[in-house]
């Protein structure tokens, strides 16, 4: 992909998830053995984790050293639990993960910082994701811990970054530390737990990436321990499955039920035929299985009112539709990263997949089971 447009924000965004993933994989050994005081709730209820602020601070940090300080910046995390006073041992844990990770940014093929940073930088560094994106200029788009609940329960979980240009994603790359790097990588790691002293031998965990119309996705294997990650670092090409019969089809969907109308999406399996048991998995691991062939089928319904995110998808969704596949809203419409957080206009739920002829089939589907529904 060198000599291309975008290529070397393309380049930072894979070494900066690289990076991410290693700090990702630290913190939750630390978190499997202690499960101390690295969790703290927030309003929404869901789970944060010093995980989730150091990849922020540290990959805004990144960024804006390797591409400038004027980049634009939209991402999950803000500052104002982690500034309060009760939050200072977790801050002090940010900050020492923050320097820990920016101190291998060589390894990792990048420039770090000459000097620590003070936690009032690293305070900064997430502060400064605070842009809303929208349809115009370019917007990098950041969830630094997708699956938290994957996350602290050691299963799957993802960090991923997209770049929005002009309301289109152009650049997609999500880290996956527990998607094991061979076939059918997934369905092993659920049948039997990869365990996490059992990692470092580069079999398990992927970045992937991809750059809108290059009809190419790629997947990398993450470096452990002192290993430099040396370009193009055994990059393999992916792509979506070819098979179309809904009889050998797998489907994703996620693990809560309060994330996805689980008996919906039931019910659309049987109408299409779908036969196999659905494959629950965290995060959006569940696209890269759509990307790498593992799955065909990606089906979300939200409840009502619940408004998707654009950080929840746009890696993801780039990934998949470079690898071969079809992403749409439940109506069959693109979904829309133009808008602002939100991917507004959402028509009931999203339907990734890796061919048309599968894709059809659940639309009419979809249509087919809505007025029995009660969503
Ligand atoms: N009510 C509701 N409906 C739909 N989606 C919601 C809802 N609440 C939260 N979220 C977002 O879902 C993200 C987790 O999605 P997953 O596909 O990983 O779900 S699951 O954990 O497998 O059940 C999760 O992302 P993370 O917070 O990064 O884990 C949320 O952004
Ligand atoms: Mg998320």
């Amino acid at each position: 992909m060198e000599n291309e447009e975008y290529s070397k924000e393309l380049n930072v965004a894979v070494r900066v998830v690289h990076m991410a993933c290693s700090l990702c994989e630290k913190v939750q050994k630390q978190l499997i053995s202690t499960n101390s005081d690295q969790v703290k709730s927030k309003d929404d209820h869901s789970l944060v984790t010093v995980a989730d602020w150091s990849v922020q601070a540290t990959v805004s940090w990144m960024l804006s050293k390797a591409l400038g300080s004027q980049i634009s910046i939209v991402a999950e995390e803000d500052t104002q639990t982690l500034s309060s006073p009760e939050s200072s041992s977790v801050l002090a844990k940010v900050v020492s993960a923050v320097n820990g990770c920016l101190a291998e940014a060589p390894r990792f093929g990048l420039q770090g910082p000459d000097n620590a940073l003070s936690a009032s930088q690293v305070l900064d560094a997430i502060s400064r994701c605070n842009s809303l994106g929208g349809p115009t200029g370019q917007h990098w788009v950041l969830d630094p811990v997708d699956g938290t609940l994957g996350f602290v329960r050691g299963d799957q979980y993802a960090v991923a970054l997209a770049m929005i240009d002009g309301g289109e994603v152009i650049i997609g790359v999500l880290g996956c530390p527990n998607y094991p790097v061979k076939d059918d990588g997934l369905k092993q790691y659920g049948q039997q737990k990869v365990s996490l002293s059992n990692k470092s031998s580069g079999e398990v965990g992927c970045v992937m990436y991809t750059r809108k119309g290059s009809r190419k996705a790629w997947m990398q294997p993450l470096i452990h321990y002192d290993q430099r990650l040396e370009w193009p670092n055994s990059a393999k090409p992916v792509q979506v499955s070819s098979i179309s019969n809904p009889a050998l089809a797998t489907f994703c969907e996620p693990v809560e039920k309060t994330n996805s109308d689980h008996s919906f999406a039931a019910g659309v399996a049987c109408n299409v035929g779908l036969r196999k048991k659905p494959l629950r998995v965290y995060s959006m691991v569940k696209y890269a299985a759509i990307a790498r062939g593992e799955a065909e089928i990606y089906m979300r319904f939200a409840r009502s009112g619940y408004k998707e995110k654009i950080w929840d998808h746009a890696a993801g969704v780039l990934l998949v539709l470079e690898a071969g596949g079809v992403v749409t809203d439940a109506g069959g419409r693109p979904l829309d990263f133009s808008k602002g957080i939100y991917l507004e206009g959402l028509d009931r739920g999203i339907i990734a997949c890796s061919g048309l002829q599968l894709h059809e089939k659940l639309i009419g589907a979809v249509y087919a089971s809505w007025e029995s529904s009660n969503l």
